[in-house]
């Protein structure tokens, strides 16, 4: 057997040692892989045996050389069966009985179709031998007819040629209605006679016609040329034994003559098809589970178009796991193993179920290869022309996959992109993840033309919920070395292996492209890409992927090299509430991103406020922080009985888990860190200096151009946006200790956002001149129009939340002082910013803008949570992939953002260097109470 022959001939494996033979892939990664491997290199030969046994085999069935019978489970329905009898009464009145000149041209013209798969002649038997029970039917049948004196079994002349002991169909038709009184009808006995043909006992003389009630000629098996049983006349002893026979054993072929009708019909060519024929085709379709799904329309186009498909072997692969898909199958009869590389038989088919519409939906290679698990299997077929018009866009909404008795894969049908050949695909909605792996490398890679396939896209995006890093570079390393076992090798085993490994290579190159530096965080990916491309070095076949394997080399290489120059970074976390910055003082942050290992600097305080400060890698947990903070502030307690806790300028506390991560990050602008026991936790107080205003540079804001304030905001906030990796937003949602990922980078975009609304309403209540103010919400609402402009959405839906803040929108004698100009525009800011609908307004206008922007994260964020907490991560035990879509989806957001380089015109430069000083560290309050005390000061309610 050749593992991964890419033709449409079915092959056989010889003998019944079927699995080992397919097993001849085997993967590392499998328990007993060694032992398999054995057997499947014991197997190779023969398979190959198996395979010129089935070229041999279809050679026969080419030149119509192979004969006999075999049972048949196609059970025709009663309704049917009486339709049958009328069919053959009506073709019979309309066609008459021609001239035996008719059976003469019949007999003697070559014969016209071949047998094959795509044309399966009803001329020609199904089985490659008749069972033993028709075989006997069909001596008895043939004994009596040559005892009767008047048979119509004769030697006859056919264009100068003698053929022996042949009958039209219509006399034989005329005897059988007269031997038993149980055929009743003309085409009850055709049945029968045709039940004989399709399992050879039976054959027109040219191998031409099925039985048909008419004058074509045929005979028995037995007297064909060579036929050694053809002399002579029945003894005595025989005619008593065939006419006993006959009474035991003609029901039997009586109730096998309408489904081989049936037969007989589905293996013509659709237009040779009948109206009446179509209708009984018709209504057969109706007690087929895999088509209930279906239009009443839909099944009568199928009856025209189904093709039925024998085969005899058990074996028998009907196709192989990679090879294009050609056809979709209906089991009628038997069963069939489906078969994967590396697994073996993961599930067994049974009359009724279907299979092979996953790559003709998704024009992808096959999944599984069909072996024939029984001798004599029946399935109906569709052709990928037929089926692409008439049922890739009606498929059945999902479709599961099973291995051994459980779901593993559950595809359902989604709307294409606009402007593909067909509207629908198969998208995977839950799996196990290492069948949607499989699924990936066997079906999405290797044919992809452009961008990412959206599936792959999502897997690479969420694997870290469902499959860490070090279980995928495992499950890779495994796929390429899937020929670690093999001695021998086909050059078609060779193809399939070579083309599997440049899987592998392309799902890291698209890993690597999807989420750049984050796939070599971990070690063992670094080991796997350096072993990676060693082996494509050496290996000549994998010399094209080369140039991939360097360029993930360089990028690794690349993030090395950053690494290691930017090791050791210091951060601080000022304990005034500034922002938090880098040690060495630089203020901006210049894209640089903050690392796992990068230390921070930080206060923990007690219960009295007293602190310590330390230093920590941004990783450390809370755990280990609040021993330390304990320690140092000699609290004399065991971690037990303490708590890490963020105490907020309101007077909040918030607790933290003892494997949270990135901890100083997260805390709010005002908040302070404290170390506490924990019945005493409602005994904590804020600092006093937790609500003043942060420390920032004072400066009049009037002197500074807004549109500059917008141009050198929008500049700082894109760096902060830069940093954020995707796969923060997932560490978010999840909870800081769920990954033991650090969040840092995102932690200090969301500070900033929380920094810009506050700095508004800080500004404007600490300003006691009225006019002061009028002439700062004017300039506020012209910086949101730059934002705007400038796409910074983040710092626009800053900048309006904090005039639109409860401490600014009281301030009445302000408001009316603004231009209505003003006041306008301000409405249709708030219009944007407005949460109804699920922030539909926002979501409308951003759907239009292009890349480089700056998205509202806070909303992203809540996107996240709301497909984090909707959806379980897990159902009956596979992964919720639809979730993992929705997650991916936002991340993708963040992505198309970024995805253009940000290159803003600069405003005219007034006081640059003032406006970026100023706007790296706002002076904020971020205490409500406090922000509406300050109002209050500004300017009193009115007394009514
Ligand atoms: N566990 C399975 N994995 C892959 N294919 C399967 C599985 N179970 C059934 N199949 C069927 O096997 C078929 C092989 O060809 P297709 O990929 O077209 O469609 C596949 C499915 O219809």
């Amino acid at each position: 057997m050749v593992v991964g022959q890419r033709s449409w001939s079915t092959q056989t494996v010889a003998g019944s040692d079927v699995v080992p033979g397919i097993l001849l892939l085997r993967y590392r990664r499998h328990s007993g892989g060694e032992e398999q491997a054995t057997k499947a290199t014991k197997a190779t030969a023969g398979a190959t045996s198996g395979t010129s046994a089935a070229v041999k085999r279809r050679r026969q069935l080419e030149r119509g050389q192979m004969t006999r019978p075999a049972s048949m489970a196609f059970e025709m329905s009663n309704k049917n069966k009486e339709l049958m009898n009328d069919i053959f009464t009506n073709c019979k009145l309309k066609n008459g009985f021609g001239p035996s000149v008719q059976a003469t041209a019949a007999a003697t013209s070559p014969t016209k179709r071949p047998l094959s798969p795509d044309h399966p002649n009803p001329a020609l038997p199904i089985t490659e031998t008749p069972s033993p029970a028709m075989n006997r039917m069909g001596w008895a049948l043939r004994t009596l007819l040559v005892a009767d004196n008047s048979s119509c079994l004769k030697d006859r002349k056919v264009s100068g040629k003698l053929i022996r002991k042949c009958a039209p169909g219509t006399e034989l038709v005329d005897w059988l209605v007269n031997l038993s009184p149980i055929v009743h009808t003309r085409a009850q006995a055709a049945g029968m006679w045709q039940a004989l043909l399709e399992e050879g006992v039976l054959a027109h003389v040219n191998k031409e016609q099925p039985f048909k009630d008419k004058c074509f000629l045929y005979r028995f098996r037995l007297d064909e040329e060579g036929g050694t049983a053809a002399a002579g006349v029945p003894q005595a002893d025989d005619l008593g034994a065939a006419n006993e026979h006959i009474r035991e054993a003609l029901s039997a072929l009586f109730q096998r003559g309408p489904d081989a009708t049936l037969r007989m019909i589905l293996r013509k060519p659709s237009h040779e098809r009948t109206s009446e024929e179509l209708e009984l085709v018709f209504e057969e379709l109706v007690h087929i589970a895999a088509l209930s799904h279906l239009s009443t329309s839909i099944k009568r186009e199928l009856s025209s178009i189904f093709v039925f498909e024998a085969h005899a072997q058990a074996g028998t692969i009907l196709f192989n796991q990679g090879d294009e898909g050609r056809s979709w199958y209906i089991l009628l009869k038997g069963s069939v193993d489906v078969v994967i590389h590396g697994k073996g038989t993961v599930a067994t088919l049974k009359t009724g179920d279907d299979f092979g519409k996953l790559a003709l939906i998704n024009d992808a290679p096959r999944a599984a290869t069909i072996v024939l698990k029984e001798n004599n299997c029946h399935l109906l077929r569709v052709d990928k022309e037929h089926f692409n018009r008439i049922l890739r866009d009606v498929e059945a909404n999902t479709l599961r996959l099973q291995e051994h008795g459980k779901d593993v894969l559950v595809l359902e049908r989604v709307a294409k992109q606009r402007g593909q050949h067909s509207a629908f695909k198969y998208t995977v909605m839950s799996g196990t993840p290492a069948k949607m792996l499989e699924h990936l490398l066997e079906t999405r890679l290797g044919q992809s033309v452009g961008g990412l396939d959206p599936f792959l896209d999502d897997f690479l995006l969420t694997h870290i919920v469902f499959m860490p890093v070090v279980q995928l570079v495992d499950e890779l390393a495994n796929y390429f070395h899937c020929d670690a076992h093999e001695d021998a090798q086909t050059a078609e085993d060779r193809e399939y292996i070579i083309n599997f490994k440049k899987r592998v290579i392309q799902f890291m190159q698209k890993w690597v492209m999807a989420v750049r530096h984050a796939a070599f965080e971990e070690p063992s990916v670094c080991d796997f890409i350096e072993d990676l491309a060693a082996e494509v070095e050496a290996d000549p076949d994998l010399n094209e992927e080369t140039s991939i394997v360097h360029n993930v080399l360089t990028q690794m290489a690349r993030y090395q090299e950053d690494r290691n120059q930017n090791a050791g970074q210091k951060w601080k976390l000022p304990p005034n509430g500034q922002p938090i910055c880098l040690f060495s003082g630089n203020a901006t942050p210049s894209k640089t991103v903050i690392r796992p290992d990068d230390d921070i600097i930080f206060r923990v305080y007690c219960a009295d406020h007293t602190y310590c400060t330390l230093r920590f890698p941004m990783h450390t947990t809370a755990e280990l922080i609040k021993a330390c903070a304990a320690d140092k502030l000699q609290l004399n307690r065991g971690p037990e009985d303490l708590v890490l806790v963020e105490v907020k300028s309101n007077g909040e506390r918030s607790v933290f888990k003892d494997n949270d991560v990135s901890i100083p990050t997260g805390l709010s602008l005002n908040g302070r860190l404290f170390v506490s026991v924990k019945d005493h936790l409602d005994a904590l107080t804020q600092l006093q200096e937790q609500e003043c205003p942060t420390e920032g540079v004072d400066i009049d804001l009037e002197i500074l151009s807004t549109k500059e304030l917008a141009y050198h905001i929008t500049l700082f906030e894109w760096d902060l946006f830069w940093a954020v990796h995707e796969y923060e937003l997932l560490y978010h949602t999840f909870g800081r200790h769920h990954f033991g990922k650090i969040t840092a980078n995102l932690d200090v975009f969301l500070r900033r956002f929380n920094e810009v609304q506050y700095w508004i309403v800080t500004e404007l209540v600490s300003t006691p001149s009225l006019s002061k103010r009028v002439g700062l919400v004017r300039k506020f609402i012209k910086l949101a129009a730059y934002c705007k402009e400038y796409q910074n959405l983040n710092a626009f839906f800053a900048v309006v939340m904090g005039l639109s803040n409860m401490a600014v929108s009281r301030l009445q004698q302000t408001w009316e002082k603004i231009p209505s100009k003003f006041r306008k525009i301000f409405q249709e800011f708030e219009a944007l910013i407005d949460p109804s609908r699920n922030h539909r307004a926002y979501r409308v206008f951003v759907g239009k803008l292009q890349p480089p922007l700056i998205p509202f994260m806070p909303l992203l964020l809540k996107d996240m949570t709301f497909a984090h907490e909707g959806n379980k991560t897990s159902l009956d035990g596979l992964v919720n992939f639809e979730k993992m879509h929705m997650m991916a989806q936002t991340m993708r957001t963040i992505r198309f953002c970024r995805s253009r380089s940000l290159g803003l015109e600069p405003p005219s430069p007034k006081s640059e260097g003032e406006v970026r000083t100023y706007i790296s560290s706002f002076r904020v309050i971020d205490n409500q109470r406090v922000l509406t005390a300050m109002s209050q000061k500004v300017e009193p309610t009115r007394k009514l």
